[in-house]
C-alpha cells in the first residue's frame, strides 16, 4: 500500500472510531472535492454502507448511496454547485446598495434579502465566495449570528445565518447583509485605463454565469431559485453604471435599477465605464466606449428586426427593454444574455453584420434560459440547446425564400456539427462531459463548458422536431413549453415528461431512445439528413486545394458567404496540415490572411499553427493578446501547446498576459496549458 493510501485509510479508521461527522465530511470534501453538506445528507440517509467505509471503496460507496437518495428525491432540489437550501427558505427579492470603488477594486454595501420560509427552520444557508461580511441584521435591526465556512474548491463558502427563533413554513423573513467583495472576486474584472479604448478611465464588468454571483453578493447561487431585484449603485460621476435591469434615475453619482422579472442569480450583471449610447430601435440602445459607438450602432442596427422575428416564434418579449453593451476586448464570451442588457465582445464588430447570429442567439435567451431556465447546470443543454435551435429557426425565418431558408438553417447546423465534433474530440468521445446531461458533482461548471450542450442539444431538438412531424407541429409544442415553464426552472426529466404528454398520441415520438441521447457520451446517435447544397461548393474546393498541381485564385471563393469561408477553413482544420507553401498561397489568394472578420482570422491562424508556420507566430500571439474571447483563445493556446517547439513560448506569453485576463479565462487556460498555481506571475 502506498504512503498516501495508508494515510487515507488511517484517516478513515479514525473517522469511523470517532464517528465525528464533521471530520468525515471534511475528509470527504478534501479528498473528493465535494461540498461538505453533501456528505451530511448521504451519511444521515443510512444508505451509506459503513462496512465499505475504507479506501479505496469509499467513492463507489458514496456514489451508490447518492444514486439511491437521488432516486428517492431526498436530495431534491440539490444543486451540486450550491450550498444553499432553497427548499427550506427561498429568496424572492434582493435590494442591493453598492458603491463601486475603483481604487480598491471592491464593491461595498449591503444586500437586503426577502425570503419565503418553506420548512420550519433555525438557520438560513447561502452561498458566498471571498466576501467580507461585516454584519447581518434582522428586519428589526437586531444583529444576527452567522458563520462563514471555509473556502471549498469549486464551491466558495457556506454562509449560515443563525435565526434567534424557529421560523415556520409560510412566514416571510428579511435579512440585511453588509459586505464587501474581494479585489479578486471571480465574477468581476477591474480594467486599468490602458485596457480600455479611451485609455483614460478604468472599467468594471461582471460575468456571473455559471456560479460566480456568490463572489458579488451572498445569495442562493443556483438557477433553481428566481428572484426580482432592485439596486442603487454609486460610482464616480463621469461613469455610466449599467445592470441587467431597467435603469431608473441617474443623478450625480447614484443610479437606480429595478428588475421586476424574476431571474436566477447568474443573470445579475453590472458594468461601469465611461460610455456612450445610440438608439437602435423602439426598445433598444447600444452602449460602448465612444471609440466603438458608431461601428457598434451600424453592426447591430437590425436588432429590432430580430426581436420581432423572435416574438413571432416565441410570443411577446417580456423584459421590456433589449439593450446591448459592447465590452472591452477581454470579455471572455461572444455574448452573455444578461436580461435587458446583453453583453457582447467587440470581436463581433466585423463590419459586415456577419456575426448577427450571436445577437439572435442572445435575443432567443430572453425565452430559453432567462424565462425558462435550467434547474442546475447539469441541464445546461435546456438553456443552450434550445437557444441554438431557436436561433437557427429565427435566422431562417428572416429569409423570404422558403427553400433558401431551409438551406441556410441546415448549413448553420452543419457548421455546428463541425464544432460539436471538435468539442467531442477535445474531451474524448468516451468522456462523460460529452453527455447531454452531465454529472457536476465535484466539477466546476466552468470545467465542463464546451459546445456539446449547444450543438448536441440543438441537434436533439431538431431530431425531436423531425420525429414529431416537422416545424408546423413542433412550433406549437415550443410555445406550449415556454408557457408552461415561464418564470420557472426545470430539469431534463420535466422536459421529457412534458414532451411525452404533449405528443402522447405520436407514434414516432415513442421511438425516441432517450437514454442514448441524454446519457451516452460522444457524437449524437442520429445525425439528421441535412440539406448540403451550401456545402457542395466547399467540398469541391477542398479537392482542388488537395491537388498540389491546381493553382488557387480568388475566383474560387468569390461567391462564398463569410459563413461558407468559415466552413471551408474549419474543414481544413480537421484535416491533415497543408504544406506551408500551399497554405501561404491559399491565405493570399483567398484573402484570409489578415482578414478583419475574427471568425475567419481565428481559423486561419490555427491553420498556420497546424502547418507549423513559425513566421506567423508573432501575429498569433498578437491575436491572443489583443482579445480574450475564449472561443478563440483556448483552441489557439491548445494548438500552440501541442507544437512542442513553441510550447514554452506560449506558456511564457500566457503568464505575462494572465493579469489582463478575466478570472474564467485565466482559470481555464491554466488547465489547457497544464499549469498549476505555482507558476503565477504575481508582479
Ligand atoms: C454541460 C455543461 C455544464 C456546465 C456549463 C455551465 C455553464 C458554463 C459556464 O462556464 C458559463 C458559460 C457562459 C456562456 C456565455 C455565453 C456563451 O453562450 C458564449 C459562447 C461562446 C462564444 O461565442 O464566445
Ligand atoms: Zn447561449
Amino acid at each position: 500500500m502506498s504512503l498516501s493510501a495508508k494515510v487515507v485509510t488511517r484517516v478513515f479508521q479514525l473517522n469511523l472510531r470517532n464517528n465525528v461527522s464533521n471530520i468525515r465530511q471534511r475528509t470527504c470534501s478534501v479528498i473528493l472535492q465535494k461540498p461538505r453538506h453533501y456528505y451530511d445528507t448521504i451519511f444521515r440517509s443510512k444508505l451509506f454502507d459503513t462496512n465499505q467505509y475504507f479506501y479505496p471503496n469509499m467513492s463507489t460507496n458514496i456514489a451508490a448511496a447518492e444514486r439511491k437518495i437521488r432516486a428517492m428525491g431526498a436530495l431534491s432540489p440539490l444543486d451540486p454547485s450550491s450550498f444553499s437550501r432553497p427548499e427550506q427558505a427561498i429568496i424572492r427579492h434582493i435590494s442591493l446598495n453598492l458603491n463601486v470603488d475603483f481604487a480598491k477594486h471592491v464593491l461595498q454595501g449591503y444586500a437586503k434579502i426577502d425570503f419565503d420560509i418553506l420548512e420550519d427552520i433555525n438557520s438560513l444557508i447561502l452561498d458566498a465566495s471571498n466576501l467580507s461580511i461585516s454584519s447581518i441584521e434582522a428586519d428589526d435591526g437586531s444583529q444576527l449570528q452567522y458563520k462563514l465556512g471555509e473556502h471549498v474548491p469549486n464551491m466558495g463558502s457556506k454562509l449560515t445565518i443563525l435565526l434567534p427563533k424557529q421560523h415556520t413554513a409560510g412566514e416571510k423573513l428579511k435579512v440585511k447583509i453588509t459586505y464587501s467583495t474581494d479585489p479578486q472576486a471571480s465574477a468581476l474584472q477591474w480594467l486599468e485605463p490602458e485596457q480600455t479604448s479611451g485609455k483614460k478611465h478604468p472599467y468594471l464588468f461582471s460575468q456571473c454565469q455559471p456560479i460566480h454571483a456568490r463572489s458579488i453578493l451572498p445569495c442562493q447561487d443556483t438557477p433553481a431559485v428566481k428572484f426580482t431585484y432592485d439596486a442603487e449603485v454609486t460610482a464616480p460621476e463621469e461613469f455610466t453604471v449599467l445592470m441587467s435591469a431597467l435603469r431608473g434615475e441617474a443623478r450625480s453619482n447614484r443610479t437606480t435599477f429595478r428588475q421586476p422579472m424574476p431571474l436566477p442569480s447568474y443573470l445579475v450583471a453590472i458594468a461601469v465605464g465611461v460610455l456612450e449610447s445610440r438608439t437602435l430601435g423602439p426598445r433598444s440602445r447600444v452602449w460602448s466606449e465612444k471609440e466603438e459607438i458608431e461601428r457598434s450602432a451600424w453592426e447591430f442596427a437590425e436588432t429590432e428586426k430580430y426581436l420581432q422575428a423572435a416574438e413571432k416564434l416565441c410570443g411577446p418579449y417580456e423584459w421590456s427593454e433589449y439593450d446591448l453593451l459592447v465590452l472591452p476586448p477581454s470579455f471572455p464570451y461572444g455574448g452573455m444574455e444578461n436580461p435587458c442588457l446583453t453583453f457582447v465582445t467587440p470581436t463581433l464588430l466585423a463590419g459586415d453584420r456577419s456575426q448577427a447570429d450571436v445577437i439572435v442567439h442572445e435575443i432567443m435567451h430572453s425565452w430559453t434560459g432567462n424565462l425558462v431556465t435550467n434547474r442546475n447546470f447539469e441541464h445546461f443543454w435546456l438553456n443552450e440547446g434550445f437557444t441554438v435551435f431557436l436561433e437557427r429557426k429565427v435566422g431562417a425565418s428572416l429569409i423570404n425564400d422558403s427553400v433558401e431558408a431551409k438551406r441556410s438553417r441546415d448549413f448553420q447546423s452543419l457548421l455546428g456539427l463541425q464544432e460539436l465534433s471538435e468539442a467531442v474530440s477535445v474531451f474524448g468521445a468516451s468522456s462523460p462531459l460529452t453527455n447531454l446531461v452531465v454529472d457536476l458533482n465535484g466539477i466546476h461548471p466552468d470545467d465542463a463548458f464546451s459546445r456539446v450542450p449547444y450543438e448536441k442539444g440543438s441537434l436533439f431538438l431538431r431530431y425531436l422536431e423531425d420525429q414529431a412531424g416537422g416545424p408546423a407541429v413542433f412550433d406549437d409544442f415550443l410555445r406550449a413549453y415556454l408557457t408552461k415553464f415561464r418564470k420557472k426552472s426545470l430539469d431534463t426529466d420535466q422536459f421529457k415528461a412534458f414532451l411525452l404528454e404533449y405528443f402522447k398520441d405520436n407514434q414516432a415520438i415513442k421511438q425516441v431512445d432517450w437514454d442514448s441521447w441524454l446519457h451516452k457520451s460522444g457524437m449524437p446517435p442520429i445525425i439528421p439528413d441535412y440539406d448540403t447544397t451550401m456545402t457542395k461548393a466547399i467540398s469541391a474546393l477542398l479537392v482542388k486545394i488537395d491537388d498540389s498541381n491546381a493553382s488557387l485564385s480568388y475566383e474560387d471563393v468569390a461567391n462564398f458567404t463569410p459563413h461558407q469561408m468559415i466552413h471551408m477553413l474549419q474543414q481544413l482544420i480537421d484535416r491533415p496540415a497543408l504544406p506551408i507553401e500551399r497554405l501561404t498561397a491559399l491565405g493570399k489568394e483567398y484573402k484570409v490572411n489578415g482578414n478583419k472578420n475574427t471568425e475567419i482570422l481565428y481559423r486561419w491562424l490555427r491553420l498556420c499553427i497546424r502547418s507549423r508556420d513559425d513566421t506567423k507566430l508573432q501575429e498569433v500571439f498578437q491575436f491572443v493578446n489583443s482579445q480574450g474571447r475564449m472561443k478563440y483563445v483556448r483552441p489557439v493556446y491548445r494548438d500552440l501547446y501541442a507544437w512542442e517547439d513553441v510550447r514554452e513560448r506560449a506558456i511564457d506569453n500566457f503568464i505575462k498576459n494572465e493579469k489582463y485576463m478575466m478570472h474564467v479565462s485565466a482559470y481555464t487556460l491554466r488547465k489547457d496549458l497544464h499549469l498549476d498555481e505555482k507558476t503565477k506571475n504575481t508582479e
